[in-house]
């Protein structure tokens, strides 16, 4: 049987750069993104418009969105590249029950750098003002999770090339 190169989070505080990076990383696995942002409920995006963090509560039914997500389109052959902050332990453990192959690709920074590209952004909801309580909440991976992590102060396409020589390489 073939093993393919498992489905992928790209993770991270908002604004490091994970819908950049998922976007270009999935291109050049030739496989379909999706941005997490996509799939938060409205009263999520209204919560955050209003310069609120969510809580567990509140990300507990986007996360078992992405989780059925990641795991549907892997059953079906097709493990894709997915955007989502994922910044708990408990986040990443609800997304791995759905599908235990998922890689986590951190992208990790300094808060000056991402305020800066948080301010420099237009965004459809996310207020730049956000960014302590992101970096608050984070819970970096440990080196048991399945994790591979990026220094964001590299252009996106150094990223990528790094990240594409630390993949598993499919086997026949
Ligand atoms: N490695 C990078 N180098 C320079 N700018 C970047 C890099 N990654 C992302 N950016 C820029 O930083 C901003 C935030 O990136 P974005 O992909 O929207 O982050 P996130 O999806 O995590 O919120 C965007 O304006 C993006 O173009
Ligand atoms: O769990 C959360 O608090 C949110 O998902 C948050 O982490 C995310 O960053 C927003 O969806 C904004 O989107 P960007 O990450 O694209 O800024």
């Amino acid at each position: 049987m073939t093993e393919m190169i498992p489905p992928i989070v790209v993770m991270g505080v908002s604004g490091s750069g994970k819908s950049t990076i998922g976007d270009l990383l999935a291109r050049r696995l030739e496989r379909a993104f999706i941005d997490g942002d996509s799939l938060h409920p409205q009263s999520n995006r209204d919560k955050m418009a209003a310069g609120h963090a969510l809580d567990d509560a509140d990300r507990a039914p986007w996360l078992e969105i992405i989780g059925l997500k990641l795991a549907e389109t892997n059953h079906a052959g097709s493990p894709i590249v997915l955007a989502c902050s994922a910044l708990k332990r408990s986040y990443r453990d609800l997304i791995r029950a759905h599908e235990p192959s998922t890689l986590f690709v951190h992208l990790s920074g300094g808060k000056s750098l991402i305020g800066e590209r948080m301010s420099a952004r237009d965004h459809e909801f996310m207020p730049a003002s956000l960014l302590a309580s992101q970096l608050a909440t984070l819970e970096e991976p440990g080196s048991d999770e399945r994790v591979l992590t990026a220094d964001i102060t590299q252009t996106p396409a150094q990223i990528v090339d790094a990240l594409l020589a630390a993949l598993p390489a499919p086997t026949a």
